[in-house]
């Protein structure tokens, strides 16, 4: 028999079951399927059974005889945090750009003069493939501090085949040898190279004929990304991107309508993209569209927080059907957080979110938002075993105690790698 672990008697096991096959909408955001005083068997990485302890011992005698056993009384258990966007590996920091911004310069002033995303990939382009390494695992240990067991990371600092190249192998090492799950996502459109603002098509070009094929060619990503936005990449130049992509099996993604409303939901809608995330700008058009196409809105309020910026409309969004998964945007310039607990905050304090939807939005949704709904994002049998157990007596403390890591232990494909 497989190795196996019990976590017995929590106050509240959050399930969030039900919602594998579709992500939830409306109403069904607020479905948590909450065990009271319930208890997680898991063997071999995968979840065995869900329940009341007396049921599970009944029915998985031997296997809990020989099962290791965390004690979960008093606390809260949910499945792993899913963070599905980030820009997880970059070299640097950029607070000097935080101190212009509060004197009043904006985020795209001071990309446009050759800071913001350009700074970044000056940064990364200068490390090597171990600094990159190294500061990318450091920050994959603090997710795993605050819950996260699964993150989307993005490329896009690179902007040459060979850079960008550089940043999805440092990922795909990061998931071979980092307990955490990794899934890839080219971003080769982030920015059009400083020297080749004037004239973006070149550029436009090898990201479509040359990136994307030998990204595609090598394995190296499982979605195609682009910033849709006024200054970076036209609706146009975006679409023709994210065409390309499809073409050689990578799944539509998109920056849209972070600053400005700029078309960027409408074409999510039109290219069937898996998601459309910021929306801060989005239009009621855009919004009915990803309803109609079934477009997850991957919502970023600490981007919106940290650019003091307006919050996306999350309660248009859910109320007109579109499915909402959360995410920190963890990236050096517009949301330099790594703590998924408090976007969830935010999620209720500034964009109108209920405990149950950030909840929903950081589990089961955020697992679809990233194809991953099979596997993870809810504790049912046959899942594999990505658990967070909670230092608190039920699930409304994580959202209404902000600004604090509630984690006490976090549980990786059956075994414990953060806590006891
Ligand atoms: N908006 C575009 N990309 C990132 C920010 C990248 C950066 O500023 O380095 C985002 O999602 O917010
Ligand atoms: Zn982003």
């Amino acid at each position: 028999m497989g190795q196996s672990l019990l976590i017995k008697n929590a106050a509240q096991v959050v399930t969030m079951a039900g919602h594998s096959e579709q992500p939830a909408k409306r109403d069904e955001m607020q479905e948590l399927s909450i065990i009271e005083n319930g208890s997680v068997l898991m063997q071999d990485g995968q979840i065995k059974a869900v329940g009341k302890l007396a049921e599970l011992e009944q029915q998985y005698q031997e296997i809990i005889a020989g099962a290791e056993t965390i004690d979960a009384t008093g606390k809260t258990v949910t499945p792993g945090l899913i963070d599905p966007h980030t820009h997880l590996v970059h070299a640097g920091t950029r607070e000097n750009e935080y101190a212009m911004r509060l004197k009043g310069q904006s985020y795209m002033e001071i990309m446009n003069a050759g800071g913001g995303i350009h700074a970044t990939t000056r940064a990364t382009r200068e490390a090597d493939f171990d600094q990159l390494y190294d500061e990318s695992k450091q920050r994959l240990d603090t997710f795993f501090q605050y819950g996260v067991t699964t993150v989307e990371s993005k490329s896009g600092y690179g902007l040459s085949l060979g850079q960008e190249l550089k940043q999805l192998e440092v990922a795909v090492k990061l998931n071979q040898y980092h307990a955490m799950d990794i899934v890839s996502t080219f971003m080769g459109a982030h920015a059009v190279p400083i020297d080749e603002r004037d004239n973006p098509e070149p550029f436009v070009r090898r990201v479509i004929d040359e990136m994307i094929p030998e990204v595609a060619r090598r394995k190296l990503a499982k979605f195609n990304d682009v910033f849709c936005e006024r200054g970076v990449f036209t609706p146009d130049q975006s679409r023709r991107i994210l065409e390309a992509g499809r073409e050689y099996g990578l799944v539509p993604k998109i920056h849209a309508d972070e600053i400005e409303p700029y078309g960027g939901a409408e074409l999510a809608a039109e290219v069937s993209a898996i998601s459309a995330d910021h929306l801060l700008k989005a239009s009621d058009e855009g919004i009915r569209k990803m309803a109609e196409n079934d477009v997850m809105g991957v919502l970023l309020p600490g981007t919106a927080f940290f650019l003091m910026a307006e919050f996306a409309d999350a309660r248009k969004m859910i109320d007109g059907g579109v499915p909402v998964a959360l995410s920190t945007d963890a990236n050096p310039g517009s949301s330099p957080t790594l703590s998924l607990q408090f976007i969830m905050n935010l999620g209720c304090l500034k964009m109108g979110m209920t405990p149950e939807e950030v909840l929903a939005a950081t589990t089961i949704n955020a697992a679809h938002a990233i194809d991953c709904a099979d596997h993870i994002g809810s504790l049912e049998a046959g899942k594999q075993a990505d658990i967070v157990i909670f230092d608190i007596p039920n699930y409304l403390m994580l959202s209404y105690q902000y600004g604090m890591n509630h984690v006490d232990t976090v549980v990786k494909r059956g075994e414990p790698v953060v806590g006891k």
